[in-house]
């Protein structure tokens, strides 16, 4: 049973709802890990709608950059207060979720607080430096963000040029910022909202520089918010989207902080100015790995978003016959309007499994590192690498097309996605350049390859066993498993393609640089293959494990969608594994898929139980009552609160006198 069902609602979506298999809150647990997390999910929007003071002052399309960040930060504070009756205040999942679902994707001060300041505390600070900061900062009797790209670099660590010099004789650090390029820029929160922050800088013991390191900073007064002397600091200016948020730049000048200051669980710097290293060179990047890993479910949420809006949009806008002349059909009927959404919501479904996976892997390296155990690191910092930029890139591309599919009304800032393309496609760049990161995964793959070629297969981890096998005929009758197979053979020939390529280049006597460069477009695809193959095996297990058996079923459903989907999307890389004639039979089972999940597609996107609130899409709403309330949301534009306005009166007016004459 879908459980949206309402009176009032659009007949089309109702009758849409009908038909759906299976209930929309046994999907909702699934996809949501837990039937506990799914109905608190549920119980906290119910809770909040109640809230007067907790909705939009106007809808947020028609407010300047400066009433978001007021409304984010009007509405945070309400949150601080009444956070202890609506939530469980240990859980981070629900922390974020009504975060999101009163303030919404736009970001807000707070946005990277608990994401991206807190957590370094809590992982690299000693038992001291927790007890000294972390209450106050789960309190939010400070704000705080996390300050390491700079001006003239991001992606390349190695060059951040910020220094926290060692004082012994006074035992502080000295920071500094010695050239325009090390200006801190882009960090959330830290334009006008943050009052400290993780500072990332090189660590300059006794003239060495020991790379960069995290730093507690004060960067406002706790009294007046004024920066503090040493500190510049500022907002960065409006963005793409994400305009709620502050990002800011930061410059020190002199500016010291004790010794205690340094975030010293893992490395530390001793009163006489000893350097301790810690277990791993990497261990400092961890926050960034811990951010990655909870990227595939955000993403795969991102693009929920847009599909709820699409599909329920899709189900109520008629245009155009196909047998029946007289009535229109909903446009969800047209093959080309399900082949633009239908895999979309596969892979939104497929990411949130994997991001979920991905949650509880970190979750388990977080507690290996504590026990002294990074043997998994770079295992996880591959994989993450990976998915990051897979499913960004394709969540953007989806999003698009869910856009497109909603035609010119789709253009409108009513149906949102424009801010949800906007917020999400900057997942592409933060937490690492998607290129940068695919070339990080692609070491890993041609280290893979060449422990294999050095007769070491035993030791491959299982994600990448499949490096070594040798498929070469696929059989005919396929199954997931089978598709499966196809996926290894491409992933598995293109990562041994761009390997040899490398090696080629390297032994012609190229630098390895050079020859890496060289390489790098084979070697991201090669990464590409390899992290769809991860995503489609985790869908595939996914689905296995599931016991509801209508629920079971049109998961395989999906699942069926979205592997023809992938595999035809590949079609290149499994050309000599399969004749035209298996290609075409693949092909003609997705178009048997599409029509398959079709009468479900409604309630596949109910199930995500995003709330009005949280969508504030006037297209995807969940009454599918959209002409009536365009209408509404048009008149209640600024621009209509006059009819005749001043750049008519000042400008145009008289331009059409003066030629009139
Ligand atoms: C009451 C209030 C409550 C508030 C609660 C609010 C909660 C609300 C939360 C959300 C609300 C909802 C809001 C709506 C949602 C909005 C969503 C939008 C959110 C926006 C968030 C934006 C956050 C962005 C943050 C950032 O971007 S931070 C900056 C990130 N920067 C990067 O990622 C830089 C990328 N570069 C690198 O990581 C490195 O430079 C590099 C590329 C890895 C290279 O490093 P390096 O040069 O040092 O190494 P190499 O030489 O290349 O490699 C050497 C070997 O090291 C291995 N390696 C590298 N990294 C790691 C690692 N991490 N772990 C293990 N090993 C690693 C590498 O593999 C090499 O190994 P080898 O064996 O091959 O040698
Ligand atoms: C919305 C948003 C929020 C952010 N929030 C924060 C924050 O809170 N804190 C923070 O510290 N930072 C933050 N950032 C910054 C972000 O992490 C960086 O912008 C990101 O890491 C990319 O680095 P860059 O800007 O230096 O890109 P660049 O590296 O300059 O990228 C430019 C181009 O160069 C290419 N390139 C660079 N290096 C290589 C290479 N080795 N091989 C091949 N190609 C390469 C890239 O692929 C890209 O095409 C945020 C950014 C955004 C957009």
């Amino acid at each position: 049973m879908n459980q949206s069902i309402k009176p009032g609602d659009n007949p089309d979506l109702t009758e849409e709802r009908l038909s759906g298999t299976f209930d929309t809150n046994s999907m909702a647990a699934v996809i949501y890990g837990s039937d506990k997390l799914a109905q608190r999910r549920r119980e906290i929007s119910e809770a909040v709608s109640r809230i007067p003071e907790l909705q939009d002052s106007k809808p947020c399309p028609f407010m300047t950059r400066e009433e978001k960040i007021l409304e984010g930060s009007r509405k945070s504070a309400i949150l601080n207060r009444l956070l202890p009756g609506l939530i469980d205040l240990d859980s981070f999942e629900e922390t974020v979720f009504i975060h999101q679902e009163v303030i919404g994707i736009e970001g807000h001060p707070l946005a990277l607080h608990e994401s991206l300041f807190i957590p370094p505390i809590a992982t690299q600070g000693t038992d001291e430096q927790q007890k000294k900061w972390l209450g106050r900062a789960q309190r939010r009797e400070i704000i705080g963000c996390y300050a390491q790209t700079e001006l003239g670099h991001g992606s390349n660590l190695r060059a951040l040029e910020t220094t926290a010099t060692f004082d012994i004789s006074s035992q502080e650090f000295i920071l500094n910022s010695p050239t325009i390029t090390s200006l801190k820029w882009w960090p959330g929160a830290l334009g006008k909202s943050a009052n400290w922050s993780i500072v990332i800088a090189n660590l300059i013991v006794h003239d060495k520089n020991h790379g960069p390191h995290p730093f507690m900073v004060q960067l406002r007064d706790e009294k007046s918010h004024e920066p503090l002397p040493g500190i510049t600091v500022g907002d960065i200016g409006p963005k793409m989207a994400f305009n709620g948020a502050d990002n800011g730049f930061l410059g020190f000048e002199n500016y010291r902080i004790p010794r205690e200051n340094m975030l010293m669980r893992h490395s530390k710097v001793t009163p006489d100015g000893g350097y301790i290293r810690p277990p791993h060179a990497k261990i400092g990047y961890s926050g960034m790995v811990r951010v990655r890993s909870r990227m595939a479910a955000e993403q795969g949420l991102f693009l929920a978003h847009a599909l709820t809006i699409a599909v329920r949009y899709s189900a109520i806008r008629r245009q155009g016959y196909l047998e029946d002349r007289s009535r229109e059909v909903k446009v969800l009927d047209y093959q080309t309007q399900q082949h633009r959404l239908f895999p979309s919501i596969a892979r939104a479904y497929a990411f949130i499994f994997c991001g979920f996976e991905t949650i509880r892997l970190y979750d388990q390296l977080l507690i290996d590192v504590q026990n002294g155990n990074t043997s998994g690191m770079a295992d996880l910092h591959a994989l993450t690498s990976g998915l990051k930029s897979v499913v960004t890139h394709q969540t953007g591309e989806g999003i698009e097309q869910a856009r497109m599919a909603c035609g010119g009304h789709g253009y409108s800032m009513a149906s949102y996605i424009s801010e949800i393309y906007g917020v999400a496609i900057g997942g592409c760049t933060y937490e690492g350049e998607n290129m940068v990161m695919l070339l990080q995964l692609a070491r890993y793959l041609v280290k893979s390859i060449e422990m294999i070629q050095n007769g070491k297969s035993k030791n491959l981890g299982p994600m990448v066993a499949y490096l070594a096998a040798n498929e070469s005929e696929i059989d005919l009758n396929l199954g997931p498993n089978e598709y499966l197979k196809v996926f290894q053979y491409a992933a598995r020939s293109q990562a041994w393609r761009a390997t040899e390529k490398f090696q080629k280049l390297r032994n012609s006597g190229m630098s390895k640089e050079q020859a890496w460069n060289q390489a790098s477009v084979e070697l991201t695809r090669a990464s590409r293959l390899h992290t769809r193959l991860y995503i489609m095996s985790t869908f595939i297990n996914h689905v296995g494990s599931v016991v509801d058996q209508k629920i079971k079923k049109v998961l395989i459903d999906l699942l069926n969608v979205h592997i023809t989907y992938e595999v035809m999307d590949i079609g290149i890389y499994v050309q000599g594994l399969l004749s035209s004639d298996q290609m075409d039979l693949i092909r003609n089972q997705l178009y048997v898929s599409l029509e398959t999940i079709r009468p479900n597609a409604v309630s596949l996107v109910d199930s995500f139980q995003i709330s009005d609130m949280q969508l504030r899409s006037v297209l995807g709403r969940r009454d599918g009552n959209v002409y009536e309330n365009l209408f509404k949301w048009a008149k209640s534009c600024p621009l209509n609160d006059k009819d005749v306005l001043e750049s008519v009166t000042k400008y145009l007016k008289p331009m059409m006198d003066k030629s009139k004459l």
